[in-house]
């Protein structure tokens, strides 16, 4: 049994409405794309990334990659690992880069640099949740669903050791006996 609870804190619906927001703004800020790349930074992003993808109107193809850094633990190891670069080419093309969660900011800055390197036309950022109190390195969000406490959350594609990537919902993690 798992030594820990999770307490719900943004609802399937609350991330529904965000998304939907969200979406509007990207279909109008990409109104004239030929076709925007929508990079999707697994795992944890996976189901974020479908929701969002169905909600988006302008032309769009997909392309994923694989970087992790907290492995089993709810602290950042700091050391970024690609484990999958994308499969398409980006130079000169519209790219969405879509992220599940930023913490400190170690893991997408690290992703953004290795993209800037291939020039794309225009690269921007979204993200569903967003701590802003445990920023280490600075990172420019053009999308954000939600700001949330400093508390480590799982659900809705997000993990805790793998766990929990399957709740509808997210959820803060409380340790037994903390
Ligand atoms: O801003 P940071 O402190 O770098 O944290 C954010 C990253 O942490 C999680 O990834 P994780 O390394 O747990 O891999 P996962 O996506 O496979 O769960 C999450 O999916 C983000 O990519
Ligand atoms: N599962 C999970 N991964 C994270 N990576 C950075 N912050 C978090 C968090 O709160 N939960």
């Amino acid at each position: 049994m798992a030594d820990y609870d999770v307490k719900p804190l943004i609802t399937a619906d609350e991330i529904a409405t965000q998304i939907d927001a969200i979406a509007a703004k990207i279909n109008e800020n990409f109104k004239d794309t030929k076709k925007l790349i929508v990079v999707g930074l697994l795992r944890g992003s996976f189901v974020f990334i479908a929701d969002l993808a169905r909600k988006l109107t302008v032309p769009v193809e997909v392309d994923f990659m694989v970087a992790s850094s907290y492995g089993d633990s709810t602290e950042s190891s700091r050391n970024v690992r690609i484990v999958k670069d994308l499969d398409g080419q980006i130079h000169g093309k519209d790219v969405l880069l879509v992220e599940d969660i930023i913490d400190t900011g170690y893991t997408l800055s690290e992703v953004v640099r290795l993209l800037k390197t291939r020039d794309p036309n225009r690269l921007e950022i979204c993200t569903l949740l967003n701590k802003p109190s445990r920023r280490e390195v600075d990172i420019p969000i053009d999308y954000c669903g939600f700001d949330i406490p400093d508390e480590f959350v799982v659900g809705y594609g997000i993990d805790y050791a793998q766990n929990n990537r399957n709740l509808p919902f997210i959820g803060t993690v409380h340790f037994h006996g903390e």
